[in-house]
């Protein structure tokens, strides 16, 4: 049976191009998108500020809890920008430290847990494309379409590399890659929710495909769906 508001799940590791995916896929369906990497960040961000240890789970369950954020839309850019305690962060949090930092916080099971709610929260009248790590395996586990994006992590690094020189900022292919490879390690290895395919997720490697090759293919999975029953024509058209 399907249900009123169907998600679509898109998992993986940092640079794999979800959140690419997820923008296209939501301009073409009209759907809202959770990003869930951005609430992690926005946490690590808010204990940087409050001068809370990464690893205080006590300390950070209570801000997870009681994070003050906002995801207003941005009618200049029709992207969301993120307000964190009546700060504009937007930029701030999608530097790679506030990537790593939210790598750790989110390592910690009471934190995830913390969480949760927020982000199912995020189901609302439309359908939603819900971006991150656990998104079809444990946030979302009866999403109508499941999909887990992977590129090797040479070619993930290259990406970061020219996003990050290409707006000017000093960085190497080596520490990026490096940075990759800890996030990879951390993510993948938690005790709670590790990073892995949900067992019914479709896993495409993106490593030798461009993002239009990758949402070719992600419209493949999405009319197999109506097919299969699981998503109606209508909403995907
Ligand atoms: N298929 C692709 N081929 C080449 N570059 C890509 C592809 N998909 C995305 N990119 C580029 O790679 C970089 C990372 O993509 P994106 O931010 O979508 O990844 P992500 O999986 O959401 O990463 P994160 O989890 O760290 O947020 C961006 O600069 C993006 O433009
Ligand atoms: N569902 C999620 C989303 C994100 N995280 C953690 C792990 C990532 O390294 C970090 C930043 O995510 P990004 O913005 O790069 O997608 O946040 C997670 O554990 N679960």
């Amino acid at each position: 049976m399907q249900a009123a508001m169907p998600v679509i799940t898109v998992d993986g590791p940092s640079g794999s191009g979800k959140g690419t995916v997820c923008r296209l896929l939501a301009e073409k369906l009209n759907w809202e998108v959770l990003d869930s990497g951005a609430i992690y960040r926005v946490l690590a961000l808010a204990a940087i500020h409050h001068h809370i240890e990464l690893d205080n789970e006590e300390a950070l369950v209570p801000l997870a809890a009681n994070l003050d954020v906002q995801f207003p839309i941005d009618h200049e850019t029709k992207s969301c920008k993120v307000i964190l305690e009546g700060e504009d962060v937007s930029l701030t949090i999608r530097n790679e430290e506030v990537g790593a930092a939210a790598s750790k916080v989110a390592a910690l099971p009471r934190v995830r847990e913390a969480l949760l709610r927020r982000q199912r929260a995020f189901r609302t009248e439309a359908g939603l494309i819900a971006d991150g790590r656990d998104m079809g395996t444990v946030v979302f586990p009866s999403a109508e379409v499941k999909i887990y994006l992977t590129a090797s992590a040479e070619e993930r690094a290259q990406r970061r590399f020219d996003e990050l020189n290409g707006r000017g900022l000093d960085v190497t292919l080596s520490g990026l890659l490096a940075d990759i490879q800890a996030r990879d390690e951390r993510d993948m290895n938690r005790k709670v929710a590790p990073l892995i395919p949900a067992d019914d997720a479709i896993v495409i490697d993106t490593t030798i495909l461009n993002a239009e090759e990758v949402f070719n293919e992600v419209q493949k999975i999405l009319e197999q769906a109506v097919i299969d029953g699981k998503l109606k024509q209508s909403l995907i058209a």
